[in-house]
């Protein structure tokens, strides 16, 4: 079992290179599905073990990935199959990103219910509203749905319940080769929603609207593979910012934007952390003693839930009392207990964790419970006094590129331990971005 440790305390200083956003590269390579002509050449693509997993999904599919120094290339002219297995969805819940896709390519598609990080019950039922609403069938059973139509789908007006990113980004794909207009209401408007409508249109997609609350899509009747930069993780980049405030340290994130980070950068100003932008990204400078603040996660532009366990880390050490309440997700303060462990006093009533600040946080034994409480751990065990050992490491290595060796360099005490077999296990399936201490 891998593991990292921490031993806190530590000063950081240096300029962190933010990478491509893996909650916009994992839709957009679901997207290349719709490409039946040419190549998609996707850069600045994470080396993830998400975005590994969704490239098997696509291979599993008969479709050619190839993926080198955070390029990858997509070539769907033939899709051998409709089916994506368990083994591979239950891995990431992303991967039901490939139904829209292969609904609107093949008029078919049978996909296993999805796995992901349990922060709440995360259901589908807005994804598979959209595509009812568009003349598919729909059908559950044995862990699988499978969608069809008789063949094209159909323009439709989708009110969406609550504002979801996956059935926003889903029902935009199918609804790109539909016959006729189809309209999202209630849509989600994160950045990543754009950057997805960017890249679709510029393989011939006609969608505005992407980014607000209504989005149009004017459906065509063929998509072609094109090039596409993938905009950069405003969640890495929000965490190395918690990262510089809590240590009491000045970094640089370069290719950060401001703009996707409006609440994180706003809240953490009003705690007395020093923090300017420029056209390149984003430095934060801590020195003084932070004021404690309320946070209430809400879909964007709200303050983001991706960020929420990273910030509640930063307010135990804030001055005062903070509440902090999750309204996205019903199960997302697992890393409570974990950073009660570490001598934190957090109460939670319902959706709100009442923080108490001037936490002497203390190392312990903790376990990564999901990828953002992960994080969140590891920025507690940058604060706190002697060493903290972080299980659950494969949840961090979702979602963050090199994570130990980054702070590391920028001057943390911390590295990782994995031990012998897995390294193997780790080499043998292409995870390339460990980069391990033998035990
Ligand atoms: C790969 C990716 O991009 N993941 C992000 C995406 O997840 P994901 O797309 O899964 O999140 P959603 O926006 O869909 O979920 C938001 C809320 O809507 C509910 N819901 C969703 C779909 C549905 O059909 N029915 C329903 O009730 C969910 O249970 C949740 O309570 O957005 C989340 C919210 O910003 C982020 O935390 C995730 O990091
Ligand atoms: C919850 C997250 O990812 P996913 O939706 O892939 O589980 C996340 O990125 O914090």
């Amino acid at each position: 079992m891998s593991k990292i440790i921490v031993r806190g305390g530590r000063k950081l200083a240096g300029n962190v290179k933010i990478n491509g956003a893996k909650n916009a590269v994992l839709p957009i390579i679901a997207a290349s599905i719709l490409g039946a002509e040419g190549e998609s050449v996707i850069h600045d693509a994470p080396p993830l073990d998400d975005v590994l997993v969704i490239n098997k999904v696509l291979q599993s599919l008969g479709i050619e990935v190839e993926y080198n120094r955070q390029v990858i290339r997509v070539r769907a002219q033939q899709i051998a199959t409709c089916e994506a297995s368990y083994d591979l969805v239950r891995k990431m819940r992303a991967s039901f990103l490939v139904m829209g896709p292969l609904l609107a390519r093949l008029g078919q598609a049978r996909i296993s219910l999805p796995g992901g990080c349990a922060i709440g019950t995360r259901p589908i039922d807005q994804h598979l509203k959209g595509f009812e609403a568009m003349g598919a069938d729909i059908e559950l059973g044995q862990g699988y749905i499978e969608a069809k139509i008789k063949g094209r789908l159909k323009g439709a007006k989708i009110y969406l319940d609550v504002a979801s990113v996956g059935a926003t980004e889903n029902i935009m794909m199918a609804a790109t080769l539909a016959e006729g207009t189809t309209i999202i209401e209630n849509a989600a408007k994160e950045p990543e929603i754009v950057d997805l409508a960017n890249y679709l249109n510029a393989m011939g997609a006609v969608i505005r609207g992407a980014g607000t609350g209504v989005i149009r899509i004017e459906g065509v009747e063929k998509l072609r593979g094109v090039v596409h930069t993938v905009i950069p993780d405003r969640i890495e980049a929000g965490t190395y910012m918690i990262a510089a405030a809590i240590t009491g340290s000045d970094l640089y994130m370069e290719g950060a934007i401001g703009d996707h980070l409006r609440p994180v950068i706003s809240k953490m100003q009003e705690m007395g952390v020093l923090i300017e932008e420029d056209e390149n990204g984003i430095r934060v400078c801590a020195s003084g003693p932070l004021r404690a603040v309320d946070v209430k996660t809400l879909p964007y532009p709200g303050f983001p839930t991706d960020m929420q366990s990273q910030m509640m880390a930063l307010l135990m050490v804030a001055d005062g009392t903070s509440l902090v309440t999750e309204t996205v997700f019903e199960n997302r303060f697992m890393h409570v207990e974990e950073f009660a462990n570490m001598n934190a006093q957090i109460k939670v009533d319902g959706r709100t964790a009442i923080v108490s600040g001037n936490a002497k946080l203390q190392g312990a034994k903790v376990c990564a419970t999901d990828l953002r409480a992960g994080a969140a751990l590891i920025l507690a065990a940058l604060a706190a006094d002697g060493e903290t050992e972080i299980t659950g490491v494969h949840h961090i290595d979702r979602g963050y590129v090199d994570i130990t060796d980054v702070l590391r360099e920028l001057g943390a005490d911390i590295h990782r331990v994995v031990p012998k077999e897995v390294e193997e296990e780790v080499v043998d399936m292409g995870f390339f971005n460990i980069q391990p201490t033998l035990a």
